[in-house]
């Protein structure tokens, strides 16, 4: 028997995220594209597949009424999944009203704090809801990450920087911030001080991180999504580093995610969990 399609809300759909995840739901075989929120004053009533590049129009028309298209996907026979690509501002409020209509959302909107990521899992236990906050959907992202953690273990010394386009709302990056927690959780205190400091413009030495970790942030048009990992000892330098040339590069991760949330019960943080 044919297996009935995965009703999907895609939120920042107008963005640069979101028209990719768009065309990727589109030509997903088991997936159906039930709503396309943005806020974008100019993008209103535009047809969601037209505005990501597709030939033929999906008859979804990009409308910013969170409320009513969550009420409507949730009258779906399936379950359905909210997909979220907008602004650290936001993002809260849209997880939120998700679950509250029993939509899964799938988080790749970075820029939430702690508490809010603590909060949404509360709400998300207690729901029996899945939930899945994902900082970054690229393959070559988790490898990297998992080298460094490796690389951990022998260096005492590393630094991260990380490069994005300048219309990037967030810094750090949160794929900077969860590389930087995941070093820190073998209990580890990276870079002991060797002379005392002074930094004779504000931010020389970039952000720190609780584990230790410095992370630098760039931003310049040009660039779309890099991050470097340098590890230091004596008499070697090893880096780590992942390039983003396309955003596409993300959409088999956003596809997984949106299959394998609805299996969940609670919420899950980062992609390696559910590789
Ligand atoms: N996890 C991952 O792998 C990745 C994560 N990201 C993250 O995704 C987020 C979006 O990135 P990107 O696509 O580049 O950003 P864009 O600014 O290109 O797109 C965001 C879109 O969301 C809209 N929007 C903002 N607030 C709302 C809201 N409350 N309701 C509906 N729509 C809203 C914006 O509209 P308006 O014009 O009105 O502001 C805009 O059209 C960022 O946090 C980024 O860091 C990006 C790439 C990969
Ligand atoms: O804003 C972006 O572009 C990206 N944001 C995510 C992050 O903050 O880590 C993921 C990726 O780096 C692209």
């Amino acid at each position: 028997m044919a297996q009935a399609s995965i009703p999907v809300v895609v939120i920042g759909a107008a963005g640069k995220m979101g028209r990719e995840v768009v065309k990727a739901v589109a030509q997903a075989p088991d997936m159906i594209l039930v709503g396309a929120i943005d806020t974008t004053e100019e993008h209103q009533d535009k047809d969601a597949g037209e505005l990501a590049g597709l030939s033929e129009p999906l008859e979804v028309p990009i409308t910013n009424q969170l409320e009513s298209m969550l009420a409507f996907a949730a009258q779906e026979k399936q379950p359905g999944v909210m997909i979220d690509f907008t602004h650290p501002d936001s993002v809260y409020d849209n997880v939120r009203s998700a679950i509250a209509y029993g939509i899964r959302p799938v988080v790749g909107t970075t820029g939430l704090s702690p508490q809010q990521i603590q909060n949404i899992a509360d709400f998300a236990e207690k729901a029996s809801t899945g939930c899945l906050i994902i900082p970054n959907f690229s393959i070559g992202m988790v490898l990297l990450q998992q080298a460094a953690v490796t690389a951990s273990q022998y260096f005492d010394h590393v630094e991260i920087i990380e490069l994005h386009h300048n219309q990037k709302a967030d810094a750090p990056s949160g794929t900077a911030i969860q590389t930087a927690q995941m070093l820190g959780e073998m209990g580890k205190r990276f870079n002991p001080a060797v002379v005392e400091e002074t930094e004779k413009i504000k931010g020389a030495r970039g952000s720190l991180a609780d584990e230790g970790i410095r992370i630098h942030s760039v931003r310049l048009p040009g660039l779309i999504a890099h991050q470097e990992v340098i590890f230091g000892a004596a008499g070697q330098i090893y880096t780590l580093r992942h390039d983003t040339s396309d955003r596409a590069c993300y959409m088999p991760g956003v596809l997984l995610a949106i299959r394998k949330v609805l299996q969940l019960k609670s919420l899950v943080y980062g992609l390696e969990k559910i590789l």
